[in-house]
């Protein structure tokens, strides 16, 4: 099978690799589409995320979805022809924080294009039965693919517990931020502050619903939020940028008593925070670590027209092409690029 390998920063090649077998409580799936992650292209420009380096060549890729074409002799809920969402982490199953129902937290997690486990951007992926989800007729593959990104949006929401009629200002209006504005919309926040620093995102995010989208690069974030809440302050900031500087910004946007989440991965290993900040006005500060139990949500709100992730996507290409499509992902004003795995 035509498989795109990363063999050096910067350099894909396209390998002939054999076919998996399903084991017994697999799928073998011909993959269709395969969302570029921002962590994609970070491994693709700079070998390495923080600690984690590529070591060996590695298929990148965790986006996916696809149409089973075999099954294992255990798997009695799927069958070839069913089209499905991959679920990129598949846990040990057996420590305290999988049998606890953490399995997100897993320690032994094997994570696709995550080194040194391989990811989707190849023609067929061999799958456990249970972390394949299958699609309704009403779903696309490229939707399926975007379950991915729309769990993180959705476990964040659910960190932050989103309500009903909050209001949420979520820092960086990348995929992420973008689906932690679906995913809060969908859990009945009316009131969505974006932030970035480049305009086109910005304007992007301004089409795709939010109330307010603040450059943060020109305007004052806190005066914008007091201006917005009348000098409460946000019920939930989720930050999703990353940026040191937007980290600490979140505690001078968010109200007494309000609930800071942090989802983007710092560049720096520490960031300065105003603890008495966190103690005086009792805020809740939480980290929000991929997912759990999401996927059946992210399906059943994309069947129902409740969410839209497929708007999100700028540009689509293949395996063959998969080094112009990330030179291409890697300007900054494009959101998401998709890889069509073409037969
Ligand atoms: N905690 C988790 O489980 C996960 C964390 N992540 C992290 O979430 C973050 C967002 O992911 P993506 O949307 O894919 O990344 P991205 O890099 O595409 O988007 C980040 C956005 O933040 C903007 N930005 C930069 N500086 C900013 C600032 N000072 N204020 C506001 N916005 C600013 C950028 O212009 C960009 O639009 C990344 O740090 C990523 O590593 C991603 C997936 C899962
Ligand atoms: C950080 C990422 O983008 C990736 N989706 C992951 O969960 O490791």
């Amino acid at each position: 099978m035509r498989t795109a390998v990363l063999i050096e920063p910067h350099q894909f090649e396209l390998q002939d690799r054999p076919r998996p077998s399903p084991g017994p409580d697999e799928v073998l799936v011909a993959v269709g589409e395969v969302g570029i992650c921002g962590s994609d292209v970070h491994y693709y420009e700079h070998g390495r995320i923080g600690d984690i380096v590529v070591e060996d060549p590695l298929v990148l890729g965790h986006e996916s979805a696809g149409t089973v074409i075999d099954t294992g002799e255990n798997v009695a809920t799927l069958e070839p022809g069913d089209r499905v969402a991959l679920e990129p982490g598949v846990p040990c199953r057996r420590c305290s924080h999988c049998t606890g129902g953490d399995y997100h937290l897993c320690a032994d997690v094997r994570f696709m294009a995550t080194p040194p486990h391989d990811g989707s951007f190849a023609e067929y992926v061999s799958w456990p039965e249970d972390f394949a989800y299958k699609l309704p007729t009403t779903v696309s593959t490229t939707e399926g693919a975007l379950c991915e990104p729309l769990s993180v949006g959705i476990h964040a929401c659910r960190r932050g517990n989103v309500g009903t009629g909050d209001t949420v200002l979520v820092t960086g209006a990348g995929p992420i931020g973008l689906m932690i504005l679906e995913a809060a919309r969908a859990t009945g926040a009316t009131d969505i502050i974006l932030t970035d620093v480049v305009e086109e995102k910005l304007a992007f995010a301004r089409e795709r619903g939010a109330d307010l989208a603040v450059n943060v690069a020109e305007a004052d974030l806190e005066a914008a939020v007091d201006q917005y809440t009348d000098g409460v302050g946000v019920d939930v900031v989720v930050e999703a940028s990353g940026a040191a500087s937007s980290i600490r910004s979140t505690l001078d946007a968010v109200k007494r008593g309000g609930t800071v989440v942090l989802v983007g991965l710092a560049n720096e290993a520490t960031v300065p925070f105003d603890v008495l900040d966190i103690i005086d006005n009792e805020l809740d500060v939480l980290g929000s670590f991929r997912y759990k139990n999401t996927y059946p949500a992210a399906i059943d709100l994309l069947a129902d027209g409740v969410v839209d992730v497929e708007g999100i996507v700028e540009f689509e290409s293949t395996l063959a092409d998969i080094d112009d499509a990330f030179q291409r992902a890697m300007d900054p004003s494009v959101v998401k690029g998709m890889i069509t795995i073409d037969r």
